[in-house]
């Protein structure tokens, strides 16, 4: 017997949204249980609607040639629209990823609670409403009975917050360091092997599609700072706000200083730290020059890590999780199974 679909709507359809799709397809036959069914995909000019469940093997052609989803034949307009989605009521997840806005968390704040609001369990992406109101979102969860996973926001396929909710659970986090972004560990790479500048290693970056829509989040360290915050806040039960980080990015470095730090047998890195002094938190992201005894100095390429240390746990560094927008859409695949398994996120 056919187990009831998991009904999808998928909202924001870039880089993540499309490769998310791509899994759906690539994997139909492992995902046979779950049975996932796309019934919308929006975007910001409108969407495509199926009640039956869109077919994601012609999607995944039509999108391919095609930007404008609207322009799809089967069901594609710009009247389908998230409003148009919450007022059909057909869905069971809402997987939200659409580009990350740090100061008001909108669009995806609104899309987030509405969701919650109307009892669809929520995968995001979308780091802006987790670092803006993880609290608030949380309660209208638990409110709404439903699940929120946010996996994919604070170093997406890297296991940075489920592992810190779930593996480290009855332990309390004491201090965070991590090399959280995939962009600037790229860059620094790349001018330590190819000897290539900063911009013409962010274009490179740009290209492999792992810098934010708005690449100055990800240079000017405020990808890393949000990542930060946000891992603090989840996971060491605080309401921090940007504001209390001291954030530093890579956009002033040479490569000659980089050549210099290889010399001496070390790495720069762009790290971000949440430890406890005196009882004062101190937050900070910041270039620092890494020698070989230091966990985060092999997180090579795309690579990302992150570092706790726990009061029970011991210390633990989780290192990989490359960027990419395959990884992150696996991440949030990931989540989905997840909150099918019967995971309690919230
Ligand atoms: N790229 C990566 O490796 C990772 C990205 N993320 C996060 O995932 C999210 C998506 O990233 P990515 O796919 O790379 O970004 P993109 O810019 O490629 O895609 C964002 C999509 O959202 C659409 N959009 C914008 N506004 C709205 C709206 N109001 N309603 C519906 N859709 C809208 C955009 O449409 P249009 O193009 O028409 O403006 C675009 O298609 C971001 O929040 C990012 O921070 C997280 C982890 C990794
Ligand atoms: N821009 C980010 C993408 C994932 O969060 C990165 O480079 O790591």
């Amino acid at each position: 017997m056919r187990r009831k679909a998991m009904r999808i709507a998928i909202i924001g359809f870039g880089g993540v949204g499309r490769a998310f799709l791509r899994l759906l397809k690539d994997k139909k036959d492992e995902l046979k249980e779950i049975n996932p069914q796309v019934n919308y995909v929006i975007d910001y000019m409108g969407g495509i609607y199926d009640p039956e469940g869109i077919d994601i093997e012609k999607l995944a052609d039509f999108s391919e040639k095609n930007r404008d989803i609207t322009k799809y034949p089967i069901g594609g307009s710009p009247e389908i629209t998230f409003d148009s989605m919450l007022a059909n009521k057909d869905v069971d997840v809402v997987i939200e990823m659409t580009p990350t806005n740090k100061d008001t968390g909108e669009p995806g704040m609104t899309h987030i609670i509405k969701s919650l609001e109307n009892g669809f369990h929520v995968v995001t992406s979308n780091k802006g409403p987790i670092l803006l109101g993880y609290k608030k979102l949380k309660e209208i969860a638990r409110k709404n009975n439903v699940q929120l996973g946010i996996g994919c926001t604070s170093g997406g396929a890297l296991p940075t917050i489920n592992a810190g909710i779930i593996d480290m659970a009855g332990s309390n986090i004491l201090s965070i360091e991590g090399v959280l972004n995939g962009t600037t560990n790229f860059i620094l790479n790349e001018m330590e092997s190819t000897g290539v500048e900063y911009q013409e290693a962010l274009k490179k970056a740009q290209q492999a599609g792992i810098a934010e829509t708005d690449p100055t989040l990800d240079v000017e360290g405020w990808d890393t700072a949000t990542k930060l915050l946000i891992l603090t806040n989840v996971l060491m039960n605080e309401e921090k706000t940007l504001d209390d980080i001291k954030v530093e990015g890579i956009t002033s470095i040479k490569v000659s200083d980089i050549q210099e730090a290889a010399e001496n047998g070390q790495k720069y890195k762009l790290v971000g730290k949440t430890v406890r002094k005196e009882d004062k938190l101190e937050m900070s992201v910041r270039l620092e020059k890494l020698n070989p005894d230091n966990p985060l100095y092999g997180v090579d390429g795309k690579n990302k890590a992150v570092r706790y240390t726990s009061d029970t746990l011991g210390d633990l560094t989780i290192i990989g999780g490359a960027s990419g927008v395959t990884p992150a859409a696996a991440s949030i695949l990931r989540d989905l199974i997840n909150i099918y398994m019967g995971c309690k996120f919230v």
